[in-house]
């Protein structure tokens, strides 16, 4: 349950450091710290976010959360995502793959579509167990755009994908599991994903590497990570880093795991293509990498939904479903 005292992270399971970049710092413009978002942006895609300010926005999400789960499970299914391709509303356990064989994933998440918090209490896409806000993040990585060209790119009055999600896994000790997926290797479908975990089982793979590492939380700094629209905007500049959660190492297996995500994601009818008419480093980055698709002749929408759709075990034939739902991860047949 959020608000239980968990143990630490163990200090003999590896984990891959991460830069630490102050939110603060940011606002203000600081070259040295957009130096240094930029260099995590471009090399693992991921980097803890400090004095983010978000902490009651976080801190009422995880209440709300525990309060949803806690509803009977014919309750919550009344607001099941459903096979469609549809993200908002209730995933339960078991409801998709964990990888091209099919496994089950463990965890049970709430997806709170944006356009839903914003049009309360208005019904833009669907009810809710519990009718709640979302807070907006926004970062803008210097690619050399032209001013405004990500907020084209994310307009306020358009419809899109960007949700919160608060996911609960329950408690798995025991070692034969510890490499047991709970959420599928996966890259984020979006733009940023702001993470908040208290326990470990979040595993990135590193570019280049075979093997995950754990990312360990840190009290009160989110993780935030390059989902799939910003890496093809930018022709692969920023990475997409392939993750999936696994139980938490050592004795925090045996707790209830909790994590919130805020997922932005670009305006739904905006095409997943490299900005290389807006950036000659996005048209140089895009030539360098022949091999690689970065116009999926895709919009938002469409990219979103198919990737969830085929994720969903019911829409399972075999490996090929799998294979369907995969974005831009660097390792596609990784499990
Ligand atoms: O729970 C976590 O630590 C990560 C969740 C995640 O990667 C996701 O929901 O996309
Ligand atoms: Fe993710």
């Amino acid at each position: 349950m959020p608000g239980t005292t968990l143990p630490p992270f163990p200090t003999d399971v590896y984990t891959h450091p991460l830069l630490v970049i102050d939110y603060d710092l940011l606002s203000t413009g600081d070259p040295t710290e957009l130096d240094r978002l930029w260099d995590a942006a471009t090399s693992i895609g991921f980097w803890y976010l400090k004095n983010h300010g978000a902490d009651q926005e976080v801190s009422d999400m995880f209440d709300m959360g525990a309060e949803t789960m806690a509803l009977p499970l014919e309750e919550k299914m009344k607001f099941e995502q459903g096979d469609d391709g549809r993200s908002c509303g209730y995933k339960a356990a078991g409801a998709s793959a964990v990888d091209a064989s099919g496994q089950l994933d463990a965890i049970e998440f709430i997806n709170i579509s944006k356009d839903d918090a914003l049009a309360f209490p208005s019904i833009v896409h669907r009810t809710y167990p519990a009718p709640t806000t979302a807070a907006i993040p926004t970062a803008v990585a210097p690619l050399g755009l032209p001013e405004g060209t990500l907020e084209r790119l994310h307009p306020s009055d358009e419809h899109s994908g960007s949700e919160a999600r608060l996911i609960k896994a329950p408690p798995m000790p025991g070692k034969a599991l510890a490499d047991t997926a709970t959420l599928g290797a996966h890259t984020d479908f979006g733009s940023l994903s702001f993470l908040h975990n208290r326990l470990g089982g979040l595993q990135v793979m590193p570019p280049g590497h075979t093997e995950w590492f754990y990312v360990k939380p840190l009290p009160g700094y989110a993780i935030c990570n390059v989902g799939d629209a910003l890496s093809l905007f930018s022709g692969g500049i920023l990475q997409s880093n392939i993750h999936r959660v696994v139980p938490p190492p050592g004795i925090q297996a045996e707790y209830e795991r909790w994590s919130l995500v805020f997922f932005t994601r670009p305006g739904n009818s905006k095409v997943l293509r490299a900005l290389v008419d807006d950036s000659p480093l996005i048209a140089d980055a895009v030539q360098k990498r022949p091999d690689q698709n970065f116009d999926t002749g895709s919009t938002a929408a469409e990219w979103f939904a198919r990737r969830v759709k085929y994720q969903r075990i019911k829409n399972r034939k075999g490996p090929e479903t799998w294979a369907a739902s995969r974005g831009t991860e660097h390792t596609p047949t990784v499990a």
